[in-house]
């Protein structure tokens, strides 16, 4: 920035009204004084010689500036010396400087002596000094002001800062009484908030105020306006104007008017009334009561109300600056403050709107303070619930196999979680259902994996014997190696308890490399088992199916369902459709858990099924399943299984080891044939974990280093054997047959016994002819009924031995044939009508029932009238119709393992079952001789090979 110095080295003084336009400028202001060196000679434009006339000024900024006609110095004093009018003053000062500047050549320096003609002619337009309005305190020099371009209207009493830029401060002039003045303009409306340099002074309106300029210790710039003013004449060209201006001439005659202290009290009422209905408006800021209530000037009660209800409408204000009747002013401020009335209302409602959603937002921040104050002080269980909440987040993203329908299920729950209150019952259960919903293993298989050799390993080295379920298995494994999946199947595996089903099964999930789970539906009644219970109740959870998904942690696992042969029928919704649902592969797709409430793919999974028996089986799913069947083991079988795998196992499981053990073969053989008389492996396995037992406790308390099992000591161990023989005679009595049965439990020999009573009065009319015929009924009697007495006329059969209906029916339909069928074979034996029968078969505790011992009974019955036992070692099976037809039976592997574990070496099956006995394994067959009746005749003459020459009498049969 230039000094002052060289700034009023480059001045060019041509006239005072150039003086203002001069750049660099000088900063005139504040304090003139025009000094003649002749006092009596004052201001004489005339007197050129040696006539001084000194301006010495103080600008704004306090810097003390001379100058003097002809020789004009231009002095800077620091400091700022407050002059006076004294010419002694000002020489005195003068001489100072002069002296500084000898003495100090620094202090007081008269910078440069400029002599110019021109400056002659800036004492002539100082005499201009003289005029009458420039001996006024509150008007401008010259009546000149510079144009302040404003935005606003300002009226008479207005205060407040201006912000005065260099362009102006450098033109203000201070009038004779030391005060500057601006004039401020309204801007016309095209020009409002614009750049505020404008080309030229039509950009204001010719109205506006005269205004005191101060500026403060602080340095800033303030206004009071005073006067209302019209420009009268533009004095310069450019920005910033300085113009000549005129006062607004007012109404004198109005001044008393009554109408004006009226009108203001009218708009004093107005305003206070506003003051109270918009308390939230005029919050401010100025006391009315005492500020504006109390003015009795017109003109700056205006001022004071406008300021007060803020209003800013330049065209409106324009309009009131320029009319001369204050009474129209005021009318005209009353309607403008009328007209607030509505935009109030709006600002007031808009205002509470605000303030209630700022109050809401308040709320809200302070909840949320609130919130984080409550976490810090509860600390873990909120942090608890954000890092449970995160986890799921975290989890959820993991599953990136997830189906999207089922991923937007879990976050959605994930979400709500976030607004629920942790302690409360409600998270619990959510957390525990998103909880399933995240450890499902969505879209997770185990690769498939269809390997013959492998397959073929694992099932035998977990199973002995069972070539054919194995052959079986291995076929089933090499349709999913071909395909590429087993999926669609359900294998079912039939047989009695402990034939090894479900070892089977482990065994198929271990050959095809997968997971395994196993749950049983026996008894199971409720639906919700299978399918899960719905989450409105309390403490549900999902069914087995997804249960075990969870726990394998894949979506194709080898699910073996026990025993679906004794699920519940319907009870509590049906569970065997609800196992329908789950098994068949043709809605497992989008099977959906009650619990989960989204579908899971249950395709995949490889479900075995296992039932005693195929009866009890819901027909649906009988129809989807593939079934084989494990009949049971004879002898040998068990013999072996103990030995190879039965034993070993159990030494491991007990933690004997091999040197501290040994079962002889012939107490194995004992076991099996007398301590257990299943079909399966179970009781077995029993046994032999008695025997590791009470062995681990010899070696453990120190009564013995080493134990060997041999029949001597056997007993000793497993105690006395519950059976001695399956076999209740070596060689079979008269009227005792051997039977074979099957039941859940596996084949069974079943002992028919008959015994005969002789009547003491034979009746004359049993005989053949001519009256009755032996195929007429007899009274039939069971244990039930009361047995008819000995002198009864007509012979009775009692049958004993837990038989159910149908099996008595067979009965009395064998009773009837045998009857006949003697008749024709031997018409004088008179048997049948002189004895009462007693048909028993033994283990009344076990219930009997089927139409298979129909040839079994008619042969009991015939043995006992021939007097014949029948063959040895002989054990039939047959349905036998009345006309002596044998009819196909069940069960012939069964029948054939039981009749071989009781020592039996001939069979009688029905001619139709010749078939099941040939597909037979050969270790099954072997040692049997087998006779295949069609009619019962075919049976008689393997029963009683004596008798057989008897079979020529016959005629019908
Ligand atoms: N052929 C076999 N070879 C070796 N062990 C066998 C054989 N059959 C069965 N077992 C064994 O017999 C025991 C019982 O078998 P498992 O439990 O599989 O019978 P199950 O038919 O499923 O019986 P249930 O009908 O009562 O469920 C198991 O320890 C099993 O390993």
């Amino acid at each position: 920035m230039l000094s002052i110095s060289n700034k009023l080295k480059n001045l060019k003084l041509p006239t005072i009204t150039n003086l203002y336009n001069i750049s660099p400028p000088i900063l005139v202001n504040n304090k003139y004084n025009i000094n003649n060196n002749n006092s009596n000679n004052n201001n004489n434009n005339n007197n050129k010689d040696n006539k001084y006339i000194r301006l010495s000024f103080t600008n704004l900024f306090s810097q003390k500036l001379c100058i003097d006609y002809k020789r004009v110095n231009y002095c800077k004093k620091k400091g700022g010396n407050n002059n006076d009018d004294k010419s002694d003053k000002i020489e005195k000062n003068e001489k100072n400087e002069k002296n500084e500047k000898n003495e100090k050549n620094e202090e007081t320096e008269k910078i440069e002596i400029v002599e110019k003609e021109d400056l002659i002619s800036l004492s002539k337009e100082l005499l201009k000094f003289d005029k009458a309005s420039n001996k006024r305190k509150d008007w401008p020099l010259n009546s000149e002001v510079l144009i302040y371009p404003s935005n606003s209207v300002n009226f008479v009493g207005a205060t407040g800062p201006i912000s005065i830029g260099s362009q102006f401060i450098n033109r203000l002039i201070p009038n004779a009484s030391g005060k500057t003045f601006i004039g401020l303009f309204l801007l016309k409306d095209e020009h409002r908030n614009t750049h505020p340099s404008v080309k030229s002074l039509e950009a204001v309106h010719q109205v506006g105020v005269l205004a005191h300029v101060t500026q403060s210790q602080t340095g800033l710039f303030h206004f009071e306006s005073t006067k209302r003013v019209r420009i009268k004449e533009i004095q310069n060209g450019q920005f910033p104007f300085i113009a000549t201006i005129e006062p607004l001439l007012t109404n004198e005659d109005e001044s008393k008017d009554p109408k004006i202290p009226a009108l203001m009290e009218k708009i004093n009422q107005l305003s206070l009334s506003f003051q109270k209905l918009y308390p939230d408006t005029y919050t401010n800021l100025i006391d009315f009561k005492s500020r504006i209530q109390t003015i009795d000037n017109p003109e700056l009660f205006l001022s004071a109300i406008i300021n007060f209800h803020g209003l800013n409408y330049p065209s409106k204000c324009q309009e009131i600056l320029e009319t001369t009747s204050i009474i129209k002013r005021l009318e005209m401020l009353h309607e403008m403050i009328l007209n607030e009335q509505p935009l109030l209302a709006l600002q007031q409602k808009i205002a509470k709107e605000l303030d209630d959603k700022s109050k809401a937002y308040k709320n809200k921040l302070l909840l949320t303070e609130q919130l984080k104050l409550l976490k810090e002080q509860l600390g873990n269980e909120i942090d608890e619930k954000e890092k449970i909440i995160e986890k799921y987040q975290n989890k959820l993203a993991t599953l990136t196999l997830i189906p999207e329908s089922s991923k937007k299920v879990i976050q959605d729950e994930i979400n709500k979680l976030s607004a629920i209150e942790s302690s409360s019952l409600e998270f619990a259960a959510l957390k525990n259902y998103v909880e399933w919903l995240t450890n499902l293993p969505w879209g997770i298989y185990s690769p498939d994996y269809f390997d013959l050799k492998h397959s073929k390993m694992v099932l035998d080295s977990d199973h002995y014997g069972l070539e054919d379920i194995k052959q079986r298995i291995l076929e089933f494994i090499s349709v999913g190696h071909l395909k590429g999946t087993v999926q669609g199947k359900i294998i079912c595996f039939i047989g009695p308890p402990g034939t090894g089903k479900t070892s089977i099964g482990k065994s198929i999930a271990k050959a095809l490399k997968r997971e395994f789970y196993r749950f049983s539906v026996g008894g199971l009644l409720d639906e919700s088992e299978i399918k899960g219970h719905r989450r409105t109740y309390i403490g549900s959870m999902p069914g087995k199916i997804i249960q075990a998904l969870k726990l394998t942690q894949t979506s194709n696992p080898v699910i073996l369902i026990d025993e679906i042969d004794k699920i519940g029928k319907k009870n509590l919704g049906d569970p065997s459709s609800a196992l329908l649902e789950t098994l068949d592969p043709g809605q497992n797709s989008t099977f959906t858990d009650h619990y989960l409430d989204t579908p899971y793919d249950l395709s995949k999974i490889l479900f075995i099924c296992t039932a005693n028996s195929t009866q009890d089986i819901p027909a649906p799913l009988f129809d989807r399943m593939e079934i084989i069947r494990l009949p049971g083991y004879i002898e040998e079988e068990q013999i072996h299984i103990v030995k190879e795998f039965l034993i070993p196992k159990t030494y491991i499981e007990c933690g004997i080891k091999l040197d501290q053990l040994s079962i002889s073969d012939d107490a194995i053989k004992q076991i099996v044939k007398f301590y257990s008389r299943e079909v399966g492996i179970r009781q077995l396995e029993k046994l032999i974990e008695k025997i590791m037992r009470k062995t681990a406790l010899k070696l453990v308390n120190g009564t013995a280093e080493r134990v060997d099992i041999t029949l001597d000591n056997l007993e000793q161990y497993l105690g006395i054997p519950p059976y001695t023989s399956d076999r209740y005679y070596d060689t079979t009595p008269i009227g005792v047959v051997n039977g074979l049965a099957f039941n859940k439990k596996g084949g069974a020999t079943l002992y028919i016994e008959s015994t005969a009573e002789e009547i003491q009065k034979p009746l004359s009319s049993l005989s053949p002819s001519p009256s009755p015929s032996p195929s007429s009924p007899l009274p039939l009697s069971s244990s039930s009924s009361s047995s008819t007495s000995q002198n009864s006329i007509e012979p009775v059969i009692k049958i004993t031995g837990n038989l159910g209906d149908v099996m008595s029916e067979s009965t009395n339909i064998a009773y009837t044939f045998a009857k006949n069928f003697l008749y024709e074979l031997d018409p004088e034996n008179k048997f049948f009508s002189s004895h009462n029968i007693h048909l028993h078969s033994p283990q009344g505790n076990i219930p009997k029932d089927g139409p298979s011992a129909g040839v079994t009974m008619a042969t009991s019955l015939l043995s006992l009238a021939l007097n014949e036992p029948v063959k040895n070692n002989l054990g039939m099976t047959g349905e036998i119709t009345i006309t002596g037809k044998v009819v196909t039976i069940g069960g012939v592997k069964e029948k054939t393992i039981a009749a071989k574990r009781s020592g039996l070496t001939s069979l009688v099956f029905p001619i139709n079952n010749k078939i099941n006995f040939e597909e037979l394994p050969d270790y099954v067959k072997n040692g049997i001789d087998v006779q295949y009746a069609n009619e019962y005749k075919d049976v008689f003459e393997v029963a009683f090979p004596s008798k057989k020459h008897l079979l020529n009498n016959l005629k019908t049969f």
